[in-house]
């Protein structure tokens, strides 16, 4: 028997698709016509602020029931869709394909830009600053490891700029051909990742050899080689080399996150609510640094990280990488950049961008293998 409401209800879904599908190519050729300006005018077709802009404002004036993650998400393909249409955006990351850097640019970037993975953190670097990518995105921080030295080297030694940030929640697999843990002898996985795991794998797979991989998708391409081993990895490097999950969420606790940074080579747009990223050194003598924090503190500015280095160029000297509120065209936080610079011997800002909510990070759904909130 039909059911008339039913129907009554679809045929109303089908003219509301219709109207956004409409819409959406209203919107696209408006897209177009900024696209043309930016290119007559030499401009970067990636704006972070402009784009955190569009969805902070559709997120407030969301009335439901459609939930505030879902307004991003949405946004988050209609953003990548502009810009495709633009001009595709060229995004590289530490690869292979499903390392947490490529889950972390495909929840920034969304599904239609170009993903370039590359064999080493210097590479991404390297492909922003010769113009072969035009963004880049990776991690600096985890929230039990600490800072990823070789990002900081890279963020000292290169002319990049951070140009936005975003946490991902971490939750790493055992994955593996064989059938349970017992036959597992090798076990393939991120230094990071061991040490994330320590616990969980001196409970359950002491007797393995370890072998220490460059990412956690190279550790699941070992894996998938060697029916006697496993690796650590995200549930979507696993189905990519067709393992499968012996253990979800093997990290020794919850909540473990990474930052991810993405970098660009131009300054960004203020939005209102923005970080700083700057790096420096201070003269070897009692106080230097104390006399750099007491500027932030002077003009009221909340410093959310800060952490030494050493400086590799010259041994036994360190650089300080720190956080900031603010961006540094607001006139408050220029005048404390322009003072702290003048008590340091280094003083590099490293970028001003929308600040991301570390309380609030993407998490990817292992059951659906999507991002969720
Ligand atoms: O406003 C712009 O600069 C645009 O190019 C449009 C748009 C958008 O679709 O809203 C697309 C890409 C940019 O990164 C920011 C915003």
């Amino acid at each position: 028997m039909r059911d008339h409401s039913l129907e009554k209800l679809r045929r109303g879904i089908d003219a509301l698709d219709q109207e956004i599908l409409d819409r959406l190519n209203r919107r696209m050729r408006l897209v177009e016509q900024i696209g043309r300006i930016k290119a007559e005018k030499g401009l970067d077709t990636f704006d972070p602020g402009r784009e955190e802009a569009v969805c902070r404002r559709l997120v407030e004036a969301n009335p439901g029931p459609l939930p505030a993650e879902s307004v991003r998400a949405i946004y988050r393909e209609i953003l990548a869709a502009s810009r495709k249409l633009q001009q595709p955006l060229k995004v590289t990351f530490l690869g292979p394909e499903w390392t947490y850097s490529h889950l972390a640019a495909l929840s920034v970037f969304g599904h239609t830009a170009r993903y370039v993975p590359q064999a080493a953190l210097v590479d991404v670097f390297d492909s922003l600053c010769k113009g072969l990518s035009h963004v880049a995105v990776v991690p600096i921080e985890n929230s039990l490891e600490g800072g990823i030295g070789q990002t900081m080297d890279l963020l000292y030694e290169r002319p990049v700029r951070v140009v936005g940030e975003c946490y991902l929640e971490v939750a790493h697999c055992l994955c593996s051909r064989a059938a349970d843990f017992g036959s597992i002898g090798k076990l393939y996985a991120h230094p990071h990742a061991l040490g994330q795991c320590r616990k969980w794998i001196s409970e359950h797979l002491r007797h393995a050899e370890i072998f220490e991989c460059a990412s956690t998708a190279k550790a699941a391409r070992e894996a998938a080689a060697d029916p006697a081993s496993a690796a650590l990895c995200n549930v979507k490097a696993a189905e990519h080399y067709g393992l499968s999950v012996l253990a979800e969420r093997v990290e020794d606790h919850p909540g473990n996150t990474t930052r991810f940074i993405v970098l660009g080579l131009k300054e960004n747009t203020p939005t209102g609510d923005d970080k700083t990223s700057i790096l420096f050194a201070v003269a070897d003598k009692p106080g230097a640094l104390y006399q750099v924090l007491d500027v932030f503190t002077l003009h009221g500015l909340n410093m959310t990280r800060i952490e030494s280095r050493p400086n590799r160029l010259h041994p036994w000297q360190y650089l300080f990488f720190a956080d900031i509120g603010g961006h540094e065209k607001d006139k408050h936080v220029e005048d404390a950049l322009k003072e702290a610079a003048s008590r340091t011997t280094f003083f590099k800002v490293l970028g001003s961008y929308p600040r991301a909510n570390p309380r609030n990070p993407i998490r990817f759904d292992l059951e659906r293998s999507r991002f969720g909130g």
